[in-house]
């Protein structure tokens, strides 16, 4: 098998708390791999670390054999656009420069301030993308288009949007939809929004909860809501799934619900992560079961290895 994912000696530090202490691990392609651990153990942080939330102070993540470290850089693209108005900007001043000192008329002279004036917000407006782009919490995105996901990292559920708007939000955030689209290519536009539409339904009837489509999101149980979200990260087409407590607050029958669209998914190819503190749960889904101990791996193993594991039944109970 291959991993997917590999973790290696990962480290991270709050003030003087060590979160994550070297912990390695992999996640094998097509498997469901489950994280658990007494409170504290540091499983929440390896989410943020994996998921791009957070940077290690150690270690290595690598995601299809790539650091994710590179996989957040900005693009090729993205950097062109920064050089390419900070050139417009410099050659602008250059010029406005040159015609004021008498190389050209004073109307040339007016022309070019203008022209550097205007050089010069374009720039300062492409400094402030450049910022965005490289701000934390727009670096995750570019893990997310590579297919690694995370529950929360897309935009929470929309309470007073509909069931549908929100899966299909969720998808156009990820297609990086613009305003230039809808103006430049509006017939195009109509036709995805109409396949887009027909894709959510049956990802709504997949989930078994097509009946709530038009329901606005702050109406629903907890329960529902968890479905909703997973909805909205599999519109994102993950290979990755990172899921954090899918069953915390979720009553029996849409535990049972969640289980099984889990298991149809893990049959399709996907690959999850998860972090549950319902044992039963954990136990009934995981293929490997990753045990996490003051911050680092305590050990690895099937659902059955882990419960008859002395270490494990210490670190739980023997604290
Ligand atoms: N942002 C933070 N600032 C300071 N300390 C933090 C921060 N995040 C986590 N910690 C500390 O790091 C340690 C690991 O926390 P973490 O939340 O990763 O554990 P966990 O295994 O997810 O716990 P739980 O099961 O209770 O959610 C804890 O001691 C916690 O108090």
């Amino acid at each position: 098998m291959t991993a997917l994912l590999n973790v290696d000696e990962l480290r991270k530090s709050f003030g003087g708390v060590t979160a994550v202490d070297g912990a390695s691990f992999d996640v094998e392609e097509g498997t469901v791999t489950g994280l658990i651990g007494p409170n504290g153990a540091g499983k929440t942080t390896t989410f943020n670390l994996i998921s791009g939330f957070y940077e290690p102070d150690g270690g290595v993540i690598s995601y299809r054999g790539t650091d994710t470290q590179e996989i957040m850089q900005p693009s090729s693209e993205e950097k062109n656009i920064w050089y390419g108005a900070s050139g417009m900007t410099f050659g602008g001043i250059a010029l406005s420069g040159a015609a004021y000192y008498g190389l050209a008329t004073p109307m040339l002279a007016g022309a070019t301030a203008v022209g550097a004036g205007i050089g010069a917000a374009v720039y300062a407006g492409q400094e402030r993308y450049k910022e965005a782009s490289e701000h934390t919490y727009t670096r995750p995105f570019r893990l997310a288009n590579e297919g690694l996901v995370r529950t929360f990292q897309i935009t929470r559920e929309l309470k007073g949007m509909t069931v549908l708007e929100n899966l299909m939000l969720a998808k156009k955030e990820q297609s990086g939809e613009n305003l230039l689209n809808a103006w430049f290519r509006q017939g195009a536009v109509a036709k995805e929004e109409s396949d887009l539409q027909q894709e959510t339904y049956q990802m709504l009837e997949f989930l078994e909860i097509d009946h709530l489509a038009n329901e606005e999101a702050g109406n629903l149980s907890g329960g529902q809501r968890k479905l909703v979200e997973l909805g909205r990260v599999l519109m994102m087409e993950p290979d990755l799934i990172l899921l954090d407590e899918p069953v915390a607050g979720v009553n029996p029958t849409l535990t049972q619900k969640l289980i099984k669209r889990i298991r149809d998914l893990r049959a399709d190819g996907y690959t999850f992560l998860i972090v549950e503190h319902d044992m039963e749960v954990i136990m009934n889904l995981s293929d490997t079961v990753i045990v996490m101990s003051e911050g680092t791996k305590l050990m690895q193993g099937s659902p059955d290895e882990v419960q008859s594991d002395e270490r494990v039944i210490d670190a739980y109970l023997g604290g």
